[in-house]
């Protein structure tokens, strides 16, 4: 981001699930200020760490592999406690009979994958073997005996499905854990919070207020989704009202976890602290 051009980038996950953070932001943030980048998780990881993106949702495993180069929004996540209903295992056999079996991850995931690899290989004590493809199923389980889909990809599967077990990871790491399990945070490259402090503050406070905003009011956003993705009425209201979008102690508790058993399991190289933006300071959640 140059100085003659003091417009942030902006990332946005291309998936429903983070509509009420987005859904009333063009309108309370001024567009000359922003651009917006739709991509899936993966890309916007990768756009986030080269510097292409400045800040927004990136998946929470991302953070924690570059966790010095970034701060976090205080309150903003994608998080579940117990059932997400976006993060779904796809299986012919019970869990425990596939702990050692063939699974195919989704190339636009990094948190799942490894949420994943954690249930399989910490708590049924697999020894899987694992292969990266595009999040089709048909095309995954052709050689699989699980397939791991997120996002849309997720839910849609999960309507049309007729053949396959279907596992929820989030209500699969409260099983074992009894913690909440965050998807994405909002991360903001360190640069661009040290240069645009007042930028960076504008955002924050616009997309807390569509959060708020949608949560209060959010039936024209449901309709929107069941007009762009299919499903009922019904379905959007459980699904947005299972979701929480809110990153506290909770979350804090349940993401230090994570972290702490993807470094035990040599999934990231060091331990990882959760470092909050707040406008004035730089606040330490966990060492
Ligand atoms: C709840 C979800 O969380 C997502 C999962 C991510 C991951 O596995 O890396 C990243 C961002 C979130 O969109 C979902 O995809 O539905």
């Amino acid at each position: 981001m140059s100085s003659q051009d003091p417009k942030i980038r902006i990332g946005r996950i291309n998936y429903t699930n983070v509509w009420p953070i987005y859904y009333y932001f063009p309108e309370l943030m001024n567009s000359s200020e922003v651009e917006i980048i739709e991509q899936v998780p993966t890309s916007l990881n990768q756009a986030m760490k080269a510097g292409s993106i400045d800040m927004g949702p990136i998946s929470s495993f991302a953070y924690g592999e570059s966790f010095e180069q970034y701060l976090l929004y205080p309150d903003l996540s994608v998080s579940a406690y117990g059932e997400v209903n976006s993060i779904l295992l796809f299986h012919e056999k019970p869990l425990r009979e596939i702990a050692n079996g063939h699974i195919v991850l989704p190339t636009t995931s990094a948190t799942s994958v490894n949420l994943l690899k954690i249930i399989l290989e910490k708590f049924y004590n697999g020894k899987p073997t694992y292969e990266y493809a595009q999040p089709n199923i048909a095309q995954m389980m052709e050689r699989a005996d699980a397939a791991l889909l997120i996002g849309d990809d997720a839910i849609k599967e999960n309507w049309r499905n007729k053949t396959y077990m279907i596992t929820d990871l989030g209500q699969e790491w409260a099983k074992w854990t009894g913690q909440w399990m965050s998807f994405a945070v909002w991360a903001i490259r360190k640069e661009t919070a040290e240069q645009y402090p007042e930028l960076v503050a504008e955002a924050f406070n616009a997309f807390m207020a569509s959060k708020a905003k949608a949560h209060n009011d959010p039936l024209e956003m449901m309709q929107e989704a069941q007009d762009a993705v299919g499903g009922t009425s019904d379905y959007w209201h459980h699904y947005f009202h299972t979701l929480c979008y809110d990153f506290g102690p909770e979350q804090w508790d349940g993401l230090a976890l994570y972290y702490k058993y993807c470094y035990e399991l040599g999934f990231l190289p060091k331990p990882v602290s959760i470092a909050l933006w707040s406008e004035n300071k730089v606040a330490r959640v966990t060492e």
